[in-house]
């Protein structure tokens, strides 16, 4: 993941404009479906403090979302028309439909897992860049590294590991194939999410509609 072009990109600073932006708003997207399937699995924990942890979770993606549209608007100086003329990216609205399809017909187990690599994965990523940070260096993208690379996101992930490794005592051989399937789906939409941003990915038949 952290080799890809677009993170050694951002780890530098060099990472284009339209490529940074044109992943903001797809990401702006991606995280009301996150927050919707962080809610869905609130509501099928077992334990009451995961209830709480999960919901918490839901939140911040969506508070996280507005936020990113608040900056988004003020760094780049667009429009809510510039905006609405960018389309939600293929990957995006496959990863985003895994994870509402996942709240909808899979188990608790198997939605936590599908969840958890969101959180390690910008975790693990952020942690990586801010390592190869120098003090000197102006990076653009610094708000961003941070917000991931922060000891708040990492006690998130921690907690969320904890809830996943909870739920896979918990199962049945099958579930924890389930789960394991999941998980390993998600990681791989991860690593799609970046690369598709750096394509600045459309739809194939946007030229035949
Ligand atoms: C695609 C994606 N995955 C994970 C996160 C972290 O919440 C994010 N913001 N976007």
């Amino acid at each position: 993941m952290s080799v890809h072009p677009f993170n050694e990109e951002l780890a530098t600073g060099t990472l284009s404009r339209e490529r940074f932006q044109f992943y903001l708003v797809q990401d702006a997207r991606y995280l009301v479906g996150f927050g919707r399937a962080l809610a869905a699995a609130a509501a099928k924990a077992p334990e009451v403090d995961d209830v709480a942890f999960l919901a918490g979770a839901a939140r911040d993606a969506i508070v996280i979302e507005r936020e990113m549209h608040e900056s988004y608007f003020k760094w780049f100086r667009l429009s809510e028309t510039d905006l609405a003329d960018i389309e939600t990216s293929p990957t995006c609205v496959a990863y985003s439909s895994f994870l509402l399809a996942t709240a909808h017909t899979g188990s608790y187990g198997e939605l936590l897992a599908a969840l958890l690599p969101c959180f390690w994965v910008y975790q693990s990523v952020g942690a990586g860049i801010l390592a190869r940070q120098s003090p000197e260096t102006d990076n653009p993208y610094r708000p961003w590294i941070d917000t991931y690379a922060g000891d708040e996101f990492e006690a998130t992930v921690r907690k969320g590991r904890d809830a996943l490794d909870r739920a896979a005592d918990a199962a049945g051989e099958a579930t924890r194939e389930k789960m394991l399937a999941a998980f390993t789906r998600a990681c791989e939409y991860e690593w799609m999410f970046w690369d598709s941003a750096y394509r600045q990915e459309g739809w194939p038949t946007a030229a035949v509609r």
